[in-house]
């Protein structure tokens, strides 16, 4: 017999006291008969009614929006985004926040993930429990810093751009966002006719002026004449197959960190926040003072970024092993580090190549994993290579717990960790934990 399909509980609305934050940008409350709900554009100890927007009954949780506040919070502001809001634009969080009651909230979810899934405190990974705002991002309550470099905008049905709804292929079409770089708002992309277009992608590099636009048509669609007033690239993806082609200009963007310029072709991994390649690369040498001679890993290296860092820091009788999985980045890093001799990149994923090296002893290792993290297996093989020191770069607290309690099995402790808000108005945080053998730090 089959079950009968569960009642959507949609729309329905209910009065609840808004708890502690949870990793994703909402917060828990709970119904009087007990459900969990987790509510976004809330903040903790609010009274709100709050409408569901995804559940139905009996299931482990729903999802639902603050949709009249009650009692307001001491941290809460009028958005300063005439586009965010209940039912409104995905892309930002915590626009209803303080910037500094944001960073609270990210310090907050990053305490509870290490808790959590680490079993570790804040004491115990060398962490003081603040958040750091990236260089110029300090801004006053009711300012929005403009530090987005690449903005991913949706098309609607009628051509216009836009950011998609919330967990939605909705298009919610926007004349500004307040978040895109200024270089990225110069482009006006918002106010062209994008018809035909499914996405169409704007990247504004730093310590350059280059410009890319990157259209994804829908089939069959025409590429609209992508004229501009300054200099640009265009690409395009073929919507089938993913293939980039140039539609005209460099199939390219030179972005600057670090003091060296780094070509970073489509689909290259860059960090989206201007000060963020630069404040990662601080936080990470400063953490493992590579010497010189040393022999250094750069996992995860996109288009070698810390295998640059690196390079440069343990000098000629040093080396490095950067491995990326994307082929057209690790073109792009052999191209920005072929005046090191001693830097050699690897194309394949780490968890295949890293075995295949033969390598059984480094000194210091980088690690920079999508979202997912690195997960036990490659934590074991790490963890094996004996080095001094380890860095992990993490865009997922969760995933970085997780894969800390792995090098707790493997022998290591975590010696300092640093969280940076480099993802202003979103739940997004970065983390650096450095590591080290567990009976040096003993
Ligand atoms: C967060 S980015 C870091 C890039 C680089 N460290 C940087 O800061 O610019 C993660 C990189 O890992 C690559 N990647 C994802 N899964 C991988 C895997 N299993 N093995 C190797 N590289 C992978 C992605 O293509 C991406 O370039």
């Amino acid at each position: 017999m089959q079950a009968e399909p569960r009642k959507s509980l949609v729309g329905e609305e209910y009065e609840v006291e808004i708890g502690p934050v949870a990793h994703g940008g909402h917060c828990i409350a709970r119904t009087s008969e007990g459900q969990v709900l987790f509510v976004r554009h809330a903040l903790p100890g609010e009274r709100v009614v709050a409408r569901v927007t995804e559940g139905e009954e009996g299931a482990r949780f729903l999802r639902a929006d603050a949709v009249t506040v009650l009692e307001a919070s001491k941290d809460r502001i009028d958005a300063p985004c005439p586009f965010a809001g209940p039912g409104r634009c995905g892309g930002c969080d915590w626009q209803h926040a303080k910037p500094g009651a944001q960073r609270r909230l990210k310090g907050e979810v990053v305490a509870e993930q290490l808790q959590r899934l680490a079993g570790l405190t804040p004491e115990e990974a060398g962490w003081d429990g603040t958040v750091m705002p990236a260089e110029g991002d300090k801004v006053p309550a009711g300012q929005v810093p403009s530090w987005r470099t690449r903005v991913q905008y949706a098309v609607t049905a009628d051509g216009r751009a836009g950011l998609r709804r919330h967990r939605s292929h909705e298009v919610e079409p926007i004349d500004h966002c307040m978040i895109a770089a200024e270089g990225v708002s110069e482009l006006g992309i918002e106010k062209r006719d994008w018809t035909g277009m499914d996405s169409v992608e704007a990247i504004a590099a730093t310590g350059s002026q280059d410009r890319q636009v990157v259209l994804t048509p829908k089939p069959g669609a025409r590429l609209p004449l992508v004229e501009l007033d300054r200099p640009l690239s265009v690409l395009r993806i073929d919507e089938r197959n993913g293939q980039v082609h140039r539609v005209h200009g460099r199939p390219f963007v030179r972005e600057r960190a670090d003091g060296r310029t780094h070509r970073v072709g489509n689909g290259g991994f860059w960090q989206v926040h201007p000060k963020a390649a630069d404040t990662l690369v601080t936080a990470v040498m400063q953490g493992l003072l590579p010497r010189k001679g040393d022999m250094a890993l750069d996992l995860y290296c996109g288009v070698g970024l810390f295998a640059g860092a690196l390079a440069d820091r343990v000098g000629e009788q040093g080396a490095v092993l950067g491995i990326e999985s994307g082929k057209r980045a690790v073109e792009d890093a052999r191209h920005n580090l072929a005046e090191f001799p001693r830097v050699r990149i690897e194309q394949g994923k780490v968890e295949s190549v890293l075995p295949r090296t033969g390598i059984t002893e480094v000194d210091l290792v980088v690690l920079d994993p999508p979202r997912a993290g690195a997960g036990r297996k490659t934590v074991e093989h790490l963890t094996s290579l004996r080095a001094r020191r380890i860095a992990y770069v993490a865009c997922d607290p969760a995933a970085l717990a997780r894969d800390l309690a792995y090098f707790r099995d493997g022998g290591y402790r975590v010696r300092t960790l640093r969280v940076f808000d480099l993802f202003p108005m979103t739940h997004h945080v970065e983390c650096v934990a450095i590591l080290e053998p567990a009976a040096k730090g003993a």
